[in-house]
């Protein structure tokens, strides 16, 4: 099946690699623009395959799996939804010319990798972030840390997210245990770790920034309101919409996020991660796709970042306004289970301006996101007490 506008030479085909919540909103936008949308991911009956076209089960980080994939479909985008992608495979594919990577492959290849975009930002551009330093071996962490990262500090694996193998080290007893988390739960084994300095921020934020093209074709940057948000062991439990800061704090979390975006280059929405103490800004990291705490965007924009993303990919204008301050809680599974119910939806939508979304997710685990509470009101505070409310009284429930 091939749809699009009759007569427009435009292209109309997007392969989603990755099918989660983002994916699964991104999916609607695009096909809200006569876009076929096939989805693929590691696992069946994921999110975004819910409402694709069609969908395919790989294993992502197969180089093989994920070419002969591509050159079966013949998409006209591939769009990168997760961080775990054999990213070498989508180089080869860009450059052999057909298919266009959202937003570019050097982009997804420098930042599905903390050591990628941290030398970017830190070394090249020379941005503010945290001390540094990668490890191969537990020895060289030790180190590392003795050298001048110091405690309390981050190790990540550096192919990982949503906090997948992080934790916060305080001592150096705990520094053994860190290690071997990190090896154990990344999301793709590179064996490699970052070990970074703690930010004493007083808040971190999401900029979200959009690399657009106007009327005339020429790419513009344009930015929403800062969302702030709270993270609980590296994954993010609460946002909300606009995040209050100084306007000096503003300008350079802009400054910060155009120079990045723009080093990383192409169409498409970005997630900025950045750390702000007074008017000091620190980058953290960038996912060259819409962010997980920019799902507020669904009730707080006149424009999602959903529908940002795929305007942008398509050449559309996009515009960034805030509509209404919103915040976002998010429902955890809260057990582990094969087949999931949910109790508790009548009472969560009975908090005024409240809206829930359930992603669907075939699977429960007791840490995995299943769903997310919105809520608009008149201030940042009123607006998480009942995004909090509404995900409080959603349970998710073993079916059977
Ligand atoms: N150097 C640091 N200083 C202070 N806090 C940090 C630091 N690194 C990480 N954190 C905290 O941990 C959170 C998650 O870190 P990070 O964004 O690097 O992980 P992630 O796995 O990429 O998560 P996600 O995919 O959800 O963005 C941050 O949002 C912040 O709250
Ligand atoms: N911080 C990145 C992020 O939020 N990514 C989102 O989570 C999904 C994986 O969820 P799962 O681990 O529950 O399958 C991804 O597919 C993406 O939508
Ligand atoms: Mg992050």
């Amino acid at each position: 099946m091939k749809i699009g506008t009759p007569g427009s030479a435009s292209a109309t085909k997007a392969l989603l690699l990755g099918s989660g919540e983002l994916g699964k909103e991104v999916a609607i936008s695009l096909q809200r623009y006569g876009v076929e949308v096939i989805a693929v991911d590691r696992y069946p009956h994921a999110p975004a395959m819910q409402v694709a076209h069609r969908s395919h089960v790989i294993d992502m980080t197969d180089a093989d799996a994920v070419k002969t994939l591509i050159a079966a479909e013949k998409p006209d985008w591939v769009v990168p939804e997760i961080e775990a992608i054999a990213t070498a495979a989508l180089a080869e594919i860009e450059a052999a010319g057909d298919v266009k990577i959202v937003p570019n492959a050097r982009a997804i290849q420098l930042t599905m990798n903390r050591e990628g975009i941290r030398q970017l930002a830190a070394e090249e551009l020379g941005l503010p972030t945290s001390k540094y330093a990668f490890a191969e071996t537990y020895a060289q962490l030790e180190a590392a840390v003795d050298a001048g990262i110091g405690y309390p500090c981050f190790i990540k694996p550096t192919m990982s997210s949503s906090g997948k193998g992080q934790s916060m080290v305080k001592s150096a007893d705990q520094l053994q245990a860190a290690w071997d988390y990190a090896q154990a739960a990344g999301r793709a084994a590179t064996g490699k770790v970052i070990v970074e300095a703690k930010i004493e921020f007083d808040f971190e934020i999401t900029l979200l920034t959009v690399r657009a093209m106007d009327a005339e074709g020429q790419v513009g940057t344009h930015f929403c309101q800062p969302i702030g948000h709270v993270q609980e062991n590296g994954d993010y439990r609460e946002s909300w919409q606009p995040q209050p800061m100084s306007e000096k704090a503003v300008q350079l979390s802009q400054r910060i996020a155009a120079k990045v975006t723009e080093a990383l280059g192409g169409l498409g929405l970005f997630g900025v991660e950045l750390f702000v103490k007074g008017d000091d800004v620190w980058f953290s990291e960038v996912s060259p796709r819409p962010h997980d705490t920019g799902m507020v965007t669904m009730v707080s924009q006149v424009q999602n970042e959903f529908d940002l993303h795929a305007r942008a990919i398509l050449g559309l204008p996009v515009n960034t306004a805030l509509g209404k301050t919103g915040a976002s809680a998010v429902i955890l599974g809260g057990i582990d289970a094969k087949a999931v119910a949910y109790q508790g939806l009548n009472r969560a939508l009975a908090v005024p301006d409240s809206e829930i979304r359930l992603f669907g997710k075939p699977e429960a685990f007791v840490a995995r996101r299943m769903g997310v509470a919105l809520a608009t009101a008149d201030s940042v505070d009123e607006a998480r007490a009942k995004a909090v409310s509404a995900a409080n009284s959603i349970r998710v429930v073993e079916a059977g």
